[in-house]
């Protein structure tokens, strides 16, 4: 999986690196690979190219000028909009070199009324302290609103590298097409505002040794990361060697979302699912018979795998059976209406600390916001923070959801999940990621492989149901359930290791 740094991990390595390298070598290094980024980027033959370059009054604006100078070299058109700032003896360098290009110093009112083939967004990168404000935020109103490819470097002006919301209060960022992001990844490119204002992210790493990099506690999730826990299934085995999963939930008039999670658990291979109504039970699911449906009252969680939460409602009785369903030694999946319950019952959520099998939570923000009993604002503020905490207080794995799902662990560790897309944005999807967890538990996934796994597969399956036209607008939950079931099996088909 590759790793995600924050500001001050990335600060240390340049620090680290810098010592063994002649000055301004980063920087030159930074502009070299934006402008062969930039030169990626041109549709046709450079001397037609126009570039704007915008060149901020830091650092950020001094690999901008690097790069501005190689690109007006490379015989582009190149205009840059420049802000006096700082003294670093390195871009002070990339002001000369710039000038002494054949790229022209415009005034910022020479932007309107040009078509710009290509934008460089090198205002504010990890320095940026407060929200853009005044002539600064008119600047990228006025990039946001042309059509051309931008280009970010390091970070879209205007976002914090570390939770991926905009500086503010009131503030505002570019959004960018493109970013390419120096040394390494960063989080903020990949959740909360971050995937709307970076678009296509790149690493360009300048070449640093290796050696200076510190151990990532935050990755970007990928196939790596989980695909050692799928097993091919071998031709000796039956329905008891893939699990049971039992869906808690169904209170009166909340049918359909433990219904959603048993189709998701049953079509990613739980060999046997049982849907336990909190409400009266239905007698079968017509339109999937193969689901058992049991009263929750009096019902054995311990014979498997539960997920926890789907419609359950909020009663007393709720309360008493997702007790049960947490003295259960068996892996858990408490969702929904299942976290409101431990939010606003400390019982349960000590009991939920006790447990020993793997458990995983799957709030989204305003989920999580009951949990930690603050704002969606607070959560949303910082996504990983949120994540951690609820993991280290719940001793749980934690599924924070919504664009760049958050996933973290009880000891620290943090995933952010790259797939999965606005599609999603409708009601049950939720309910069929929290069955599609319980499935892989069911069948012998490990805790935190599940939670990758599962938050991987529903965005890769709303990827390809968006590719093929069926969404982003009007995908329904129930289409994502024979997705899924697809990205499943190829990918056991692929990675799936011998049993
Ligand atoms: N790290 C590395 O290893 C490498 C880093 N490199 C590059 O350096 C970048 C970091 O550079 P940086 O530290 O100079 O900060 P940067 O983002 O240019 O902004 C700071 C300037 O903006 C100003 N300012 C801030 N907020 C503002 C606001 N709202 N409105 C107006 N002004 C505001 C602030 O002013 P001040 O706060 O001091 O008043 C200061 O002048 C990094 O992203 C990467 O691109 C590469 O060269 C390769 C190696
Ligand atoms: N804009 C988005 N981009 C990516 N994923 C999204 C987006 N909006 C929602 N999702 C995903 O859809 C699911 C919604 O879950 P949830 O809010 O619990 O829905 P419900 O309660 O209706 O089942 C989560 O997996 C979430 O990450
Ligand atoms: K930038």
């Amino acid at each position: 999986m590759q790793p995600l740094y924050t500001v001050t991990q990335i600060r240390q390595i340049e620090t680290e690196s810098a010592r063994r390298l002649s000055e301004g070598a980063l920087m030159q290094r930074a502009g070299q690979a934006s402008a062969n980024a930039a030169l990626d980027l041109l549709p046709f033959a450079t001397s037609r190219a126009s570039v704007l370059v915008l060149a901020g009054p830091g650092n950020n604006g001094g690999d901008a000028l690097e790069a501005a100078a190689h690109l007006a070299h490379a015989g582009a058109q190149v205009a840059v909009v420049y802000f006096e700032g700082g003294s670093a003896p390195e871009r002070a360098r990339a002001v000369e070199r710039a000038h002494a290009s054949p790229a022209r110093f415009v005034a910022e009112d020479a932007i309107a009324g040009v078509e710009w083939h290509l934008v460089i967004d090198g205002l504010f990168g990890i320095g940026l302290t407060r929200p853009i404000t005044g002539p600064f935020a008119a600047l990228v109103a006025a990039l946001n609103a042309l059509t051309c490819p931008i280009l970010a470097l390091d970070v879209p002006s205007g976002l914090d590298a570390d939770t991926g919301c905009i500086v503010g209060p009131a503030g505002c960022a570019v959004r960018a097409t493109h970013t390419l992001t120096f040394i390494g990844d960063k989080p903020g490119l990949h959740t909360c505002d971050g995937r709307d204002h970076a678009g296509t992210v790149n690493v360009a790493h300048l070449d640093i040794d290796a050696a200076h990099y510190p151990a990532a506690t935050i990755h970007l999730n990928g196939v790596d990361g989980f695909a050692q826990a799928a097993v091919a299934r071998p031709q000796n085995s039956h329905k008891g060697s893939y699990g049971i999963v039992s869906v808690l939930g169904g209170a009166p008039g909340m049918t359909g979302a433990p219904i959603l999670a048993g189709r998701a658990a049953l079509h990613a291979g739980a060999g046997r699912v049982f849907l336990c109504f909190a409400g009266p039970a239905l007698q079968c699911d017509p339109g999937q018979p193969e689901l058992m449906c049991r009263a929750a009252h009096g019902f054995d969680f311990a014979t498997g795998v539960t997920v926890a939460g789907p419609g359950l409602g909020g009663s007393d009785e709720a309360a008493h059976l997702l007790e049960q369903a947490i003295a259960s030694p068996q892996p858990l999946v408490v969702d929904a209406d299942g976290l409101n319950l431990v939010a606003a019952r400390s019982g349960l959520a000590a009991r939920l600390r006790g447990r020993k099998a793997a458990t995983l939570l799957t709030p989204h923000p305003l989920e999580a916001a009951r949990l930690l009993a603050t704002s969606i604002g607070a959560i949303q503020r910082d996504r990983l923070d949120s994540a951690r905490r609820l993991a280290a207080a719940l001793h749980a794995i934690v599924v924070l959801k919504g664009t760049g799902t958050v996933i973290a662990a009880p000891g620290g560790a943090i995933v952010i999940n790259p797939t999965g897309n606005p599609a999603l944005a409708t009601a049950g999807t939720g309910d069929v990621l929290a069955g599609l967890c319980g499935a892989l538990l069911a069948q012998g996934w490990p805790g935190w492989e599940a939670a990758l796994g599962a938050v991987w597969l529903h965005g890769m399956a709303a990827d390809v149901l968006v590719a093929d036209g069926i969404g982003p607008v009007g995908l329904t939950a129930g289409e994502l359930v024979p997705a899924i079931r697809t990205a499943l099996n190829r990918l056991v088909a692929r990675h799936g290791r011998r049993a």
